[in-house]
């Protein structure tokens, strides 16, 4: 049978590095996971054992290492940016290279009040990512093209009321109570892209972050779909520089334990925690696209 490679890419996934710097006497303190991935010419390697144009994975992995000791990494974006310019810039047959950034969250420690110099403590499930591809320029000269996904993930968030899901579809099948309070539970995922560049990578990001976090608690919640789009919209309200954003909430339920056998009333107080099924939410949200918009009318 006559067969052919029809898709490839190749890198270095989860190189690790953690970056303190001591400039000053307080330690700041960056955690990263990088994913390197190459595409291009390399179908040689494949077809016919041919490895002259491959670089070596580990040497993907100390070209992290160099670029982290020299650049300020938790500048996610930025060092995403300069790091797959290289490849591209470097390697002719290198059309694209995708970086993944993850950035490990540690909060400093703050003892009797005071914040501690240089210890940390790292619980949070919450990470930072940043995923950029950059394309090699067309022609000589030119500069490399790409594009940035910026985000968030593991950001768990629960709030025991203000929450309901009720005058939903039902048939033979449904046994879902009516509700309008109920635990709303989630672990949030955001993802976006900006249409400019912004002028504080790390400032907007804060920024994004505490409207998400105040859109989840401001009001009722009528369903997980509802409160999604509302976080979504008011990000893209607050910040021109954000065209779209992608987030994915599971709806984590916290089930009403029944305690009727036992003689007790449960007026919303004792749940079962859960994660497992779980509903699966997720939307992207952009700026109005008048020939898109007509895609969702059904009416
Ligand atoms: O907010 C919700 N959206 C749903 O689509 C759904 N489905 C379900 O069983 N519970 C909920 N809650």
């Amino acid at each position: 049978m006559p067969h052919q490679l029809w898709t490839q890419s190749y890198g270095k996934s989860r190189v690790r590095i953690a970056k303190v710097d001591r400039d000053a006497d307080v330690h700041q303190y960056t955690e990263l996971s990088v994913d390197v991935e190459l595409d291009g010419d390399f179908d040689a390697a494949y077809t016919q054992g041919d490895n002259s144009l491959v670089l070596p994975t580990d040497t993907m992995k100390n070209t992290v290492y160099a670029f982290a000791r020299e650049l300020d990494p938790c500048e996610l974006e930025t060092f995403a940016w300069t790091l797959g310019s290289h490849f591209v810039e470097n390697f002719d047959h290198v059309s694209h290279a995708a970086i993944k950034i993850t950035q490990t969250p540690w909060q400093r420690l703050v003892i009797d009040g005071e914040p501690h110099p240089h210890a940390f403590s790292g619980s949070s499930t919450e990470r930072q990512t940043c995923h950029a591809v950059i394309t090699a320029p067309t022609k000589d000269g030119e500069d490399p093209e790409g594009a940035i996904e910026c985000g968030l993930e593991g950001l768990t968030l629960l709030k025991t009321t203000d929450s309901g899901f009720s005058k939903f579809l039902k048939d033979e099948y449904t046994t879902l109570p009516e509700t309008d309070d109920r635990i709303f539970a989630t672990t949030l995922t955001a993802k976006w892209v900006y249409n400019d560049t912004p002028d504080d990578w790390r400032g907007i990001r804060d920024r994004i972050r505490a409207i998400l976090i105040r859109e989840f608690a401001a009001r009722f919640s009528p369903s997980v779909q509802a409160t999604l789009f509302e976080m979504a919209a008011a990000v893209l309200d607050a910040e021109p520089a954000v065209e779209e954003i992608n987030l994915a909430m599971p709806n984590l339920h916290r089930h009403l334990i029944n305690l009727s056998p036992f003689d007790l009333d449960n007026p919303n107080v004792l749940f079962l925690p859960t994660d497992e099924p779980h509903g699966n939410i997720t939307a992207s949200v952009c700026r109005e696209r008048p020939e898109e918009a007509h895609a969702h009318d059904h009416g």
